[in-house]
């Protein structure tokens, strides 16, 4: 009957999403009281609102739970195997911007390329007996680009948060974490490895590919498409 817009429920992303409708025309708005997780759509016919976890919109638009939803790249391409066949980017909507990257200690000073991470990972393990344990939340992403880059003596142990810490706490010897302007890192004495990040990421628009459609939710997307000025 009506389209499902999942957008992030609190937070930088869900202001400047409300931003970006709201410049296209569309009013998206919480209502109810300021801890109740529900709001309204304005401006075009025959679509809901609703306010999810950024973490949690790419499963549900892969679940075909929500047809449209916004949240970071990072995200979608780390939660769900392959991505481009469950959801289709319509726009990337310029804010948001992080990088996924690798940091070690900024004391380690041999250590600045992925090959000079792998040499690090091997002597760590012939002194230590153990893998070096890289923190991060984004796993499946993380362990690609390292496969990629030839480093095979580690082990990712799970962060879902403050990762920079984990180094400083002895949980983990290096970290893969989300960056932008470069300070949490500096405070916790890490640098990034002198590499192309994993990924470079912003808040996008996705489409669930599927999502079902009746025809009066079928018009409601074109028109919401067209007032956003997409395809
Ligand atoms: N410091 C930052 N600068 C820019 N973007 C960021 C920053 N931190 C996180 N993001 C981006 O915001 C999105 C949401 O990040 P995160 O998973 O940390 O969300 P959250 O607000 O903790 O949400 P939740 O825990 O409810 O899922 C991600 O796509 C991430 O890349
Ligand atoms: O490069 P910076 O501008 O310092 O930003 C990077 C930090 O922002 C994010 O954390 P967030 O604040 O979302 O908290 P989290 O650690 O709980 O994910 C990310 O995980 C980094 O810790």
């Amino acid at each position: 009957m009506t389209i499902k817009l999942g957008v992030p429920s609190k937070g930088r992303l869900m202001e400047k999403t409300f931003d970006w409708f709201g410049a296209r025309g569309v009013s998206l708005r919480r209502t109810g009281s300021e801890r109740e997780y529900s709001g309204e759509v304005d401006g075009v016919e025959g679509v809901e609102l609703v306010l999810l976890s950024a973490g949690e919109i790419p499963r549900e638009l892969a679940a075909g739970r929500i047809h449209l939803g916004v949240t970071g790249t990072d995200l979608v391409q780390d939660k769900l195997v392959q991505w481009e066949q469950k959801v289709d980017p319509l726009a990337e909507l310029g804010f948001g911007h992080a990088d996924l990257i690798v940091a070690v200690p900024s004391c380690w000073v041999d250590v600045d390329t992925l090959d000079d991470l792998d040499a690090a990972a091997s002597a760590f393990r012939a002194k230590h007996g153990f893998r070096m344990r890289i923190a991060t939340k984004y796993h499946r992403l993380v362990r690609a680009y390292l496969h990629a880059g030839g480093v095979a003596d580690y082990q990712l142990v799970d962060s879902q948060g403050a990762t920079e810490g984990t180094v400083k706490n002895m949980t983990a010897e290096a970290i893969a974490d989300i960056t932008s302007s470069g300070e949490t890192l500096r405070a916790n004495h890490l640098k990034i490895l002198a590499e192309e990040p994993v990924l470079r990421s912003q808040a996008t628009l996705f489409r669930s590919r599927v999502a079902k459609l009746d025809n009066p939710e079928r018009s409601a997307l074109r028109a919401l498409c067209a007032q956003l000025s997409l395809e």
